[in-house]
């Protein structure tokens, strides 16, 4: 396999996919493609939503039968006929308000079937999404999409889904019927109706660009909403809020522009069925009876017609409605798709890749560079190996590229050219489920999740017994710690953390990352300053951790870079030096004795 991958692979998908360039159809025909569970039975559906449909008629024809061939019989009115019109008419409406029931339930369940099966793979694909994709995506905005318009498209699915499928049932089966009843007024109510029927696709084109335009600045919104949410301590603490409100305000009032200019289509098409019904009223009263006088028409008929007109209105009247329904469903049905879409950048190999073996590993970076969409390189020509079982700190000025070594280091992003081998072999062959197992990566502010310290350690094994967090704790000298805390093990850490100090989240990080096993350590220094006794304990920690593994810390405190195997020093991402601390202090004038200098200058300050 080449080592090298183009630009344009380790840049895909860095923008989330919101497919809004593929049409209604397209847009429905992929929509059935990640629920087939919406296909299923669908015929049945259909079958049921016309005999649903002919409940509508039944009315119309037992009164035009009753007045016709019962009241107005030629031999005098016959009471047995109109008693057993009563009875059959009983037995159809029955037997329809069954269909209609079977019909509701079955959209129902298939359409919240559809949606579940929909919601889980975005949820699950948010996590494949390239981590650039989602830097730029923001998260209220992606929450939006997996959640608001999953339940748009629910909404529609079953309601207007069943409300479309019943009018257009209802349309034919009342074309047919007043064909049969009279083909001159039937033409009539078609006539009155074809401006609307001419213009629905140009107004189905407007919905469809309004409401797309509708869907993002409700994610839009959602975001703005939800950042100050999760920093609302940075707001506070600045007093911005004001400032931060003003954003809502101007998220809030974009939407409901959006929403205002989309309800002005709306409004158009409906108000233009309501003309169109006011004239086939009138005109089918004014035909109907031209009709009767010239001999064409029974009185029934008449009145059987004026049924079937409200019959064939009211649907009509209701698919405008559903059209505005359907095109904000189909917004939202795109950008949920557009996560489905949007290619997962690290093409996990599988069970075919590569498996790490066991025990520590080394590490290669072979002419690796890495440049952010739209970006200069960050990292370049970076050639270096690493051997198994040394003890590596990366030091550097702040922005000169460690973060982004350590994120290729963990496969997170891939190289725009040169490769990453661990154990000699490219990272990008490698089964994620090795790497992972093999691999692990501790974060500067490890995210705790809202739930006890041993549901968070288990993080690092999913099957690890209380016993076995223990003897971990134990194995890092962390126990007494532990012990201390009012419930153990079984403490809540509250949201990302918030109730633990900023030292004690770094334990549990550890703790985690202790649990995991790694062959290879990659970790990511913590910056903020703890108090001396935790100071200590985290250093112990650390020190028990990397023992007999590979170990790559982006240091930040000179006692890290001392205690190291090697140091690696990066400027303006490049490797400009690499060796002992002790060699690398020596180096007057280097990158490394200026990092020194500012070391000494800071913890004599403190
Ligand atoms: N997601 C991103 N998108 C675009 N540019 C980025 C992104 N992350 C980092 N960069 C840029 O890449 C360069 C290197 O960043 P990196 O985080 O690797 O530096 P660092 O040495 O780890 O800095 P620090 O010590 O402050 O954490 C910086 O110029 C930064 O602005």
């Amino acid at each position: 396999m080449s080592t090298t991958t183009t630009a344009a692979t380790a840049t895909s998908g860095t923008r989330m996919d919101t497919g809004e360039d593929i049409g209604a159809i397209a847009t429905i025909r992929l929509g059935m493609k990640y629920s087939p569970e919406l296909r299923e039975g669908i015929g049945t559906t259909f079958l049921l939503a016309i005999i649903a449909s002919c409940g509508q008629i039944v009315v119309p024809i037992a009164v035009q039968q009753t007045l016709d061939r019962g009241l107005n019989a030629p031999g005098g009115p016959r009471f047995d006929y109109v008693a057993w019109m009563g009875v059959a008419a009983a037995v159809a409406i029955g037997l329809t308000g069954w269909a209609s029931y079977l019909m509701t339930n079955r959209l129902f369940t298939t359409s919240e079937n559809g949606l579940a099966t929909l919601r889980t793979k975005a949820f699950r694909h948010v996590h494949d999404l390239p981590l650039l994709t989602q830097n730029t995506e923001r998260r209220g905005a992606l929450v939006s999409r997996v959640t608001s318009d999953v339940d748009q498209v629910s909404q529609f699915l079953v309601f207007g889904g069943l409300i479309f499928v019943v009018s257009i049932g209802q349309i034919l089966v009342a074309t047919v019927l007043m064909l049969v009843y009279s083909w001159q007024l039937a033409a009539v109510v078609w006539l009155c109706f074809a401006p609307l029927f001419l213009s629905i696709r140009w107004f189905q084109k407007k919905l469809s660009a309004a409401y797309t335009v509708v869907r993002h600045q409700v994610g839009v919104l959602l975001g703005a909403i939800s950042e100050p949410v999760v920093g609302a301590a940075v707001v506070r603490s600045y007093g911005v809020e004001d400032r931060t409100q003003a954003r809502i305000d101007t998220a809030i009032q974009d939407w409901q522009n959006a929403y205002t200019h989309a309800q002005t289509y709306t409004v158009t098409s409906f108000s233009l069925g309501g003309i169109s019904a006011g004239l086939a009223n009138a005109g089918v009263i004014v035909v109907g009876v031209l009709l009767g006088f010239a001999g064409d028409m029974t009185p029934g008929k008449v009145l059987a017609f004026a049924f079937l007109v409200t019959l064939f209105v009211g649907p009509v009247q209701m698919g405008t409605q559903i059209l505005t329904d359907a095109q904000n469903a189909i917004a939202s049905w795109r950008r949920v798709l557009g996560i489905l879409e949007t290619p997962a950048d690290l093409v996990d190999p599988g069970p075919d890749g590569e498996q790490l073996p066991r025990g520590p590993i080394d590490v290669r970076f072979a002419d690796v560079t890495f440049a952010y969409p739209e970006g200069p390189p960050v990292l370049r020509d970076v050639d270096l190996a690493i051997d198994a079982g040394t003890r590596v700190a990366i030091v550097g000025e702040t922005g000169s590229g460690k973060s982004t070594f350590a994120k290729l280091l963990t496969r997170l992003m891939d190289p725009v050219e040169g490769a990453v081998l661990l154990d000699g072999v490219d990272v990008r062959r490698i089964d994620a489920r090795s790497l992972r197992r093999s691999v692990v990566l501790v974060p500067q502010e490890g995210f705790l999740f809202d739930d006890t310290i041993a549901a968070n350690v288990r993080y690092g094994k999913l099957d690890a017994t209380e016993d076995e967090i223990r003897a971990s704790a134990v194995e890092l000298g962390i126990d007494d710690w532990l012990a201390g805390l009012p419930r153990g093990l079984d403490t809540q850490v509250g949201q990302r953390g918030e109730s633990l100090s900023a030292g004690e989240r770094q334990l549990v990080a550890l703790l985690r990352a202790h649990l995991a096993d790694p062959d290879l350590l990659v970790l990511d220094e913590a910056t903020s300053a703890v108090d001396p006794a935790l100071e200590m304990q985290i250093g112990r920690a650390l020190e028990r951790l990397m023992q007999s593994r590979t170990s790559v810390t982006i240091a930040h405190r000179l006692s890290t870079a001392e205690s190291a195997d090697e140091v690696i020093v990066v400027d303006k991402g490049r490797v400009v030096q690499r060796g002992p601390h002790a060699e690398l202090v020596t180096q007057a004038g280097s990158v490394y004795s200026g990092l020194h200098a500012s070391w000494i200058a800071q913890h004599s300050q403190a």
